[in-house]
């Protein structure tokens, strides 16, 4: 369990996150979304102990993350799998190289032991064939799927994903969102993600966090989102993609019918 207590973080005189509370919801997929600049990475990286904020808690099971001694932070740190924007592979490291990465540092098992392990995770973000390849072989999908390869390797109990659309089109977005999705469910993980994609916050925001100027503003489901009143929110949404979704979703409610043939069905699945 994941819970965050008033944090607040600013660079010299800037605040970046203003006492930011939320309790990530165990098992399931936590969006973080809102403008560029309000504060999603800084909260991500604080949250992972990459960033430690001027005051407030990072709890995992109740306890401070920035309070535990090193052995426990290590501990901690072994739980929590990490895919970040581009995916961050290493290119002079071959696929099956960059996916052993976290076994060769977290673990003493034997060389058969971890390849055994590489191949399980490669074949269940179904990649076959690639062990011998380097990352510029691969495609920005790949490369993704590679990464979440990599990230759940040491079976985390924690998943923390940074913006995981960015540079794909929209076919392999949803099926990067997807995995994310899939992995989660079946794992048992409590996902964070950070994204400007409000097609992941249909398909895949159980939890919505919306992140106005460093606040929480509103957080509730991808269904709640839909009917939300705060203007915020609403003009955050209203200036993307998501705003055809939204309005026709209102006019389904009001009129009992809409206007065009989109796929309601998809768009309210939870
Ligand atoms: N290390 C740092 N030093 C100084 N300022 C920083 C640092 N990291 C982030 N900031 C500032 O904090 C603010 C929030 O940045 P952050 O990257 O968290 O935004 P974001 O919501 O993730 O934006 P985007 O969606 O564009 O990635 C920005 O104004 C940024 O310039």
């Amino acid at each position: 369990m994941i819970e965050v207590k008033n944090i607040k973080k600013g660079f010299g005189e800037r605040t970046v996150l203003n006492g930011v509370s939320v309790t990530m919801q165990a098992g399931k997929c936590n969006l973080i979304i809102g403008a560029s600049g309000s504060g999603k990475t800084v909260f991500m990286k604080s949250m992972v102990g990459l960033l430690v904020p001027d005051e407030g808690e990072i709890c995992y099971n109740e306890k401070d993350f920035n309070k535990l001694n090193n052995e426990e932070k290590k501990e901690i740190r072994q739980q929590i799998g990490m895919l970040f924007q581009g995916s961050a592979l290493f290119d002079s490291l071959t696929v099956e190289q960059n996916v052993m990465f976290p076994l060769n540092m977290f673990t003493k098992d034997t060389y058969a032991k971890k390849l055994k392990r590489v191949n399980e995770v490669l074949e269940r973000v179904k990649l076959k064939d690639v062990n011998r390849k380097f990352p510029a072989e691969l495609s920005g999908g790949m490369k993704k799927r590679v990464g979440i390869a990599r990230a759940i390797v040491l079976n985390p109990k924690y998943l923390f994903v940074d913006e995981p659309n960015s540079g794909l089109d929209p076919q392999t977005s949803l099926v990067i969102d997807k995995l994310v999705k899939e992995i989660t469910t079946e794992y048992d993980i409590t996902t964070v993600v950070n994204t400007h994609d409000m097609n992941s916050v249909m398909e895949i925001g159980d939890h919505i966090i919306f992140m106005f100027q460093g606040k929480k503003e509103w957080e509730g489901s991808n269904k709640e989102i839909i009917f939300n009143k705060n203007e915020r929110l609403n003009e955050f949404i209203f200036a993307s993609d998501f705003l055809k979704d939204a309005k026709d979703m209102r006019m389904l409610e009001q009129t009992g019918k809409i206007n065009n043939d989109r796929d309601m069905d998809k768009l309210l699945k939870g």
